[in-house]
């Protein structure tokens, strides 16, 4: 086991919960697309480590694609004012197309991304969200297809997941001690 990071104040999904998490998803996206070659969308950053885990896990044909955006926001918020930074390589016109998200939280990110792909003419768009929060005002547009598990309404980092870019590289996921906010 990787030992705690000192600004850690508490572990919510060790290595090996998030293990069984990417198995689970990658057993059940495998069962629904097998003969579907879909084409997995990383959204970057976050999602970087969760793709590499989950498409590892999908034992089926499929291709995968990147997009960078940005949230506008502060470090631990997104406005849903969403930039690309950079598009995907492939067109995607009738192809099944699976997000792939680290968090689904307002849902603000995903919900433009959704509208965007959708306007391209895939025969499917569906999200693999790896942690959903439990929040009130989310976006109710966005449902995704394939969820890792949920998590309450609280600030996480590790697996993906930064704080001001840190963290991402921590391979547990945990809630920051209330003195590392700056
Ligand atoms: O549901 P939402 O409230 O929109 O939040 C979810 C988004 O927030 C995080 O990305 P962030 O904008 O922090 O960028 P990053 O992926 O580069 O960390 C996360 O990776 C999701 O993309
Ligand atoms: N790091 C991090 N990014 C997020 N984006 C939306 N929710 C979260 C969260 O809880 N942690």
């Amino acid at each position: 086991m990787a030992e705690l990071h000192p600004d850690i104040e508490r572990v919510v999904f060790s290595e090996e919960d998030i293990a069984a998490i990417v198995e689970k998803m990658g057993r059940e996206i495998t069962e629904e697309y097998a003969d579907k070659n879909p084409l997995v969308v990383c959204v970057l950053k976050g999602a970087v480590v969760v793709m590499a885990d989950v498409m590892r896990a999908i034992r089926a044909p499929l291709t995968i694609d990147f997009m960078a955006v940005s949230s506008y926001g502060d470090a631990t918020s997104s406005s849903g004012v969403v930039r690309i930074l950079k598009d995907l390589d492939s067109r995607i016109e009738g192809r099944h197309v699976i997000i792939v998200e680290d968090i689904l939280d307002s849902g603000l990110t995903l919900s433009y991304l959704i509208n965007m792909l959708q306007s391209r003419g895939p025969a499917s768009v569906e999200v693999a969200a790896f942690l959903v929060k439990d929040v009130d005002d989310r976006d109710c547009s966005v449902v995704p297809r394939f969820v890792g598990a949920h998590v309450p309404n609280e600030f996480i980092v590790g697996y993906g997941l930064d704080y001001a870019e840190r963290y991402r590289n921590l391979p547990y996921i945990g809630v920051l001690k209330p003195e590392c906010y700056s």
